[in-house]
């Protein structure tokens, strides 16, 4: 196997650089992807002007959208703050740690023609500059930050780029199609019009 260069990129630009260079090519490789995130050292400087809070659900903060080939966006969770369980949309789907703390909870794909309560497969907490992976083969989850006292703040990679996701009921195994949009894009607050059909949080 070919192996992978170990390149730390020394700040969130020099990151996106690499990214585009990395996803120029038709195949990704999982591994090399999640190791230079993870090399990324996370400075509050070079990201807040996309991290944009809401008081009641976390919110999505269009950083890059890598010539049409994966979305890079920052997620912000206030205190308390998480997802539904969801799916990616056949995307691969990269989540590094740049502030505090996720719990990412693992669920099986529910069965629709035995309408149940779904499985949970496994629990873990990421920590600061961790970098997770899920795709749909691997199951569905649901994201939490569970601090009453601390905020949490994520980067995402994307890739195919997707819009719209489904959501499950944890009881009955029941799906949902949502549409999902952005906060803010490139640091600038997405108009209010276009925001108020977010529903995965
Ligand atoms: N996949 C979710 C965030 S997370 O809970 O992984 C989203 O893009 O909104
Ligand atoms: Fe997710």
């Amino acid at each position: 196997m070919e192996q992978t260069e170990v390149f730390k990129p020394e700040t969130l630009d020099d990151l996106i650089k690499t990214l585009h260079e990395i996803f120029e090519s038709d195949s990704v490789n999982v591994e090399e992807v999640q190791s230079i995130m993870e090399a990324y050292e996370s400075k509050p400087q070079e990201w807040m002007k996309f991290a944009k809070f809401d008081q009641y659900r976390y919110t999505r903060n269009l950083v890059d959208e890598g010539n049409g080939k994966f979305n890079l966006m920052i997620l912000c969770w206030g205190e308390g703050h998480g997802s539904s369980i969801h799916d990616h949309t056949d995307a691969h789907c990269f989540m590094k740690l740049l502030q505090g703390q996720l719990k990412e909870t693992l669920f099986e794909w529910p069965d629709r023609r035995l309408p149940a309560g779904m499985v949970q497969k496994s629990q873990r907490v990421l920590l600061e500059n961790q970098c997770a992976y899920i795709n749909d083969s691997i199951g569905l989850h649901r994201v939490e930050n569970v601090s009453h006292t601390e905020s949490a703040v994520s980067l995402h990679l994307y890739s195919p780029p997707f819009q719209a996701c489904q959501t499950f009921d944890q009881r009955t195994g029941h799906r949902n199609d949502v549409r999902m949009t952005f906060w803010s894009r490139y640091g600038e607050r997405t108009p209010y019009e276009t925001t108020i059909s977010q529903e995965n949080n």
